[in-house]
């Protein structure tokens, strides 16, 4: 974190709307709890990768937070950090320093199985090449995720959150307890949302790269996620293409989930709600004015506008 005052502009990457809730030590004042309203917060995460020769400092004292239904990119140079934030977001990796929250709760010092389970519960992934098995249908690739962990579909739903919570909150603008649905069910219907419909029983070989992604983006979402952590999910996608992706996104945001996008893509940020930029380590929220000056684009995606247009889409751009 930065010594300099955080301005409106150059804040410490905790959101326009930050109150202060997750002022810290650094300030001089007593540390306030954790921001209870917040998906995701990190405070003062390092996060150090040493070997006998050197010690690489790839996250240096961030702070960061993320809200319901926030599009959050993350850019930056290539070895500033962005796959080390979202491995620690994603609690696959673990901060050498600072506090991490999840819904509230804390989930810096979580046991191997603890991660696991609260990853499982909270945050769904989409990644640069999909990672689809090519012999499953889109359907049973969205099952995936409910079919390692029997409880995810139904009764996960209802243990303790971090927070104490039930963990049962909505995400995705639906019901409330997946404990009696059909993994299937659920399975046709997000991809029904995603405009893939026709596509339920088609091999990944037989989808073309936007269709792949959207599956993608029906599995991440399966466990009713609040946040979703994508890696240059555009990267491999043409431009048409990245914003059929993108707008995917902007809905599944205005269902309350969170996104976290790592990203060399200019058409990512210009979709985000905000930008973050990770420099050696150090992040720093990205000032609109900053921002390509097309960045209102995102929201002209309304919930329902282009829907109707996505198998369109896919016969102009994706085959
Ligand atoms: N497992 C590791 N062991 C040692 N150093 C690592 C490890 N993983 C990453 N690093 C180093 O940490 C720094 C940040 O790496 P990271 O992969 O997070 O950057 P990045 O911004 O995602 O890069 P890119 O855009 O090229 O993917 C780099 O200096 C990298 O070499």
């Amino acid at each position: 974190m930065s010594d300099a005052d955080p301005t409106p502009d150059e804040s410490d990457a905790n959101g326009a709307d930050a109150t202060g809730t997750a002022e810290s030590e650094h300030d001089g004042y007593e540390r306030e709890r954790p921001c209870t309203d917040c998906v995701v917060e990190l405070r003062g995460v390092t996060k150090e990768y040493r070997s006998a020769s050197e010690t690489v400092v790839a996250l240096d004292d961030v702070d960061f937070t993320v809200r319901p239904g926030e599009f959050v990119a993350v850019v930056g140079p290539s070895g500033s950090g962005k796959s080390t934030m979202l491995n620690v977001l994603g609690l696959l990796d673990v901060p050498t320093r600072g506090e991490q929250y999840l819904q509230g709760g804390d989930v810096t010092d979580l046991s191997d199985e603890e991660q696991t389970d609260a990853r499982k519960r909270a945050i769904g992934f989409v990644f640069q090449d999909f990672h689809l098995i090519p012999t499953l249908t889109a359907t049973e690739n969205v099952e995936l995720p409910t079919l390692f962990d029997g409880e995810i579909a139904g009764t996960t739903g209802r243990r303790a959150a971090p927070n104490g919570g039930t963990g049962t909150e909505a995400t995705d603008g639906h019901d409330t307890d997946g404990a009696d649905e059909d993994p299937e069910a659920r399975a046709r219907d997000l991809l029904s949302r995603v405009g893939l419909g026709e596509r339920l029983d088609h091999d990944p070989t037989q989808l073309s790269g936007g269709q792949k992604q959207r599956v993608a983006i029906a599995r991440a979402l399966v466990n009713r996620p609040a946040l979703v952590l994508a890696d240059e999910p555009t990267g491999n996608l043409d431009r048409e293409t990245g914003t059929t992706i993108l707008e995917e996104f902007r809905r599944i945001c205005e269902d309350g989930v969170a996104v976290v996008a790592v990203t060399h893509d200019d058409l990512v940020t210009e979709f985000a709600d905000r930008t973050v930029e990770l420099v050696d380590g150090v992040l720093r929220e990205r000032a609109p004015s900053e921002s390509d000056e097309s960045s209102s684009v995102g929201f002209t995606a309304s919930a329902d506008g282009g829907r109707e247009d996505a198998d369109e889409r896919d016969e102009a751009t994706d085959r």
